[in-house]
């Protein structure tokens, strides 16, 4: 057994995981990252990159065969291998040494294995091959361990041998039919990745698609899904899910059966802490690791949490806030430098809370950043929700014959600035980051009057929902 001491100790070398020890290193101070799978974890792997490759090809050529000129010379059809090829190459065939190169370059060491806290401030880590390594920190240990695809209990569905995402992003072939069961960001998006391959593909919702988004969002996102000749089945619970060789046959309450080749279970994430050894501090396995703004869990001055594990938000970037806020707040306790926690300050995730922008890159593209309408209501905010369609926009036209899209803003009454920002339409995600500019800053809905849109852009977008909204009387001075 071998015995090591650190700063900080990251359980986890995700893309969180990485980002925190980065940070506290560059703050001075020693950190290790303990990995059980690959360095770079599921993002790289097996979500949002390989996701992402799967999906843009066909989503060109589908851009291509609608704009006339390019339509023309289209003489073939997608080539699935050389989609998978490309996809292949964002994974590095999942080979993580690129990314144990980053860490080395970085000053970060690495261990293996898996780890789990065996005290306070100690992690024992067990390699493969049952070496067992015990890793001590002088400052800090931080949680960086994730999420897993949850399998509810319907009956058969576990002994049917469901693809998570993990399966579908790594598929090998392409299945000629799939049965989809969830409605929101990842069963939209395979579902949306397959029906471009010439997959037959059923999507079973038990409620509506993306309902945490605005109510048009899951609304565009399945009528063009059924275009693309998908099934989509909304307000369908699914109650049984039998394999019988090849064929994985889907049972729903309305008496409804799919069958199809494979099934992808996309019902949301768990988080990965029931074999971390939290029992042996006083926490609860299985469950999501609460933390403060600074990532810290209450009650526990050296053990931090960051990224899917704390439940706070499940998205890549979002967690690397988190990791940055988290690196540096542990390296400025451990040196004595200043601590800024205070709502927006450097140490801590203030924007997780209404300021996340996502994008969904189902086709047309959904991005969006703070608050729906609904939640906004919710919050207690008294707005206003000015909606206007994309495709009005100069831009927009000339972007795409036929441009279908639409925007919602939501303007908080009292203070006059922005909560919330939904885009729908195709090649959207771009505009989702002034958008989050807006809201962070809280910029003033007079002042966006002088942020002036360059014509002919998608843009415009902004001076027609400020135009909607209507431009404040000036006051006329005492
Ligand atoms: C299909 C899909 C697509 C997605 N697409 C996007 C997207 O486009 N954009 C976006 O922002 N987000 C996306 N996400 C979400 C994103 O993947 C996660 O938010 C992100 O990966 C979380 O990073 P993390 O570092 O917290 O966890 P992970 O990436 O899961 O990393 C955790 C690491 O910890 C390791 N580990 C766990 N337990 C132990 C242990 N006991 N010992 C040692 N190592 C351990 C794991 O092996 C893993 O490498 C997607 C998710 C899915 C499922
Ligand atoms: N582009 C992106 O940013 C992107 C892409 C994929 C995933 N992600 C992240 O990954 C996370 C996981 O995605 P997800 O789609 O698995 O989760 P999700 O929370 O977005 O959607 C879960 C879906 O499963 C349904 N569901 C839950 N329990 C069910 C049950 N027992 N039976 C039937 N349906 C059930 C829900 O109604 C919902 O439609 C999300 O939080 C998302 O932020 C992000």
């Amino acid at each position: 057994m071998e015995k090591k001491e650190y700063d900080l100790i990251v359980l986890g070398g995700g893309a969180v995981g990485e980002n925190v020890a980065d940070r506290a290193v560059q703050g001075g101070l020693t950190a290790v990252v303990v990995e059980a799978e690959l360095v770079g974890g599921e993002c790289s792997y097996w979500a949002c990159m390989p996701s992402k490759a799967l999906l843009r090809s066909a989503q060109v050529l589908r851009a291509a065969r609608h704009m006339p000129g390019a339509a023309e010379a289209i003489t073939g059809e997608l080539d699935v291998d050389a989609v998978l090829a490309r996809r292949n190459a964002f994974t590095s065939n999942w080979d993580d040494a690129g990314q144990v190169g980053w860490l080395e370059g970085a000053g970060i060491d690495l261990v293996r294995g898996h780890g789990r806290i065996s005290g306070t401030k100690e992690v024992t880590v067990t390699a493969d091959d049952g070496t067992v390594t015990v890793l001590t920190a002088r400052h800090a240990v931080a949680v960086t361990t994730g999420s897993d695809a949850v399998i509810p209990p319907i009956e058969g569905l576990a002994e049917a041998r469901p693809w998570t995402s993990r399966e579908a992003t790594s598929i090998k072939s392409v299945p000629e039919s799939l049965a989809i069961i969830g409605g929101g960001v990842v069963a939209t998006e395979m579902a949306t990745a397959f029906a471009g391959f010439g997959t037959k593909v059923t999507l079973i919702a038990r409620s509506g698609l993306l309902t945490e988004m605005e109510p048009f969002a899951g609304e565009m996102v399945g009528a063009s899904l059924r275009e693309l000749g998908a099934t989509v089945l909304t307000d369908t619970k699914t109650t049984k899910v039998t394999r019988d060789g090849d064929t994985v046959t889907v049972e729903t309450a309305d008496g409804g059966t799919i069958t199809a080749g494979e099934v992808i279970v996309a019902t949301g994430r768990s988080p990965r802490s029931s074999d971390i050894g939290l029992e042996t501090v006083g926490l609860t396995p299985g469950a999501w690791l609460a933390t403060d703004d600074t990532l810290q869990v209450p009650g526990y001055d050296w053990l931090y949490a960051v990224g899917d594990v704390t439940g706070r938000v499940l998205l890549t970037h979002q967690g690397k806030y988190q990791a940055r806020a988290a690196g540096d707040v542990i390296a400025a306790r451990a040196t004595g430098a200043v601590v800024s926690d205070g709502p927006w300050g450097t140490h801590v995730a203030t924007a997780d809370h209404e300021a996340v922008p996502q994008v969904t890159f189902t086709d047309p593209e959904v991005a969006s950043v703070g608050l729906t309408a609904a939640a906004a209501r919710r919050a207690g905010y008294e707005i206003r929700v000015v909606d206007y369609e994309l495709g009005w926009t100069a831009g927009a036209s000339v972007h795409a014959d036929g441009y279908t899209g639409k925007a919602r803003m939501i303007v908080d009454e009292k203070r006059k600035v922005v909560l919330g920002v939904t885009f729908v339409g195709p090649d959207v995600a771009e505009l989702v980051q002034a958008a989050t500019m807006i809201i962070v800053g809280e910029v003033p809905l007079d002042r966006l009057w002088h942020a002036v849109p360059a014509y002919p852009t998608i843009s415009e977008i902004w001076l027609r929902l400020l135009e909607t909204y209507g431009r404040p009387e000036p006051v006329r001075a005492k």
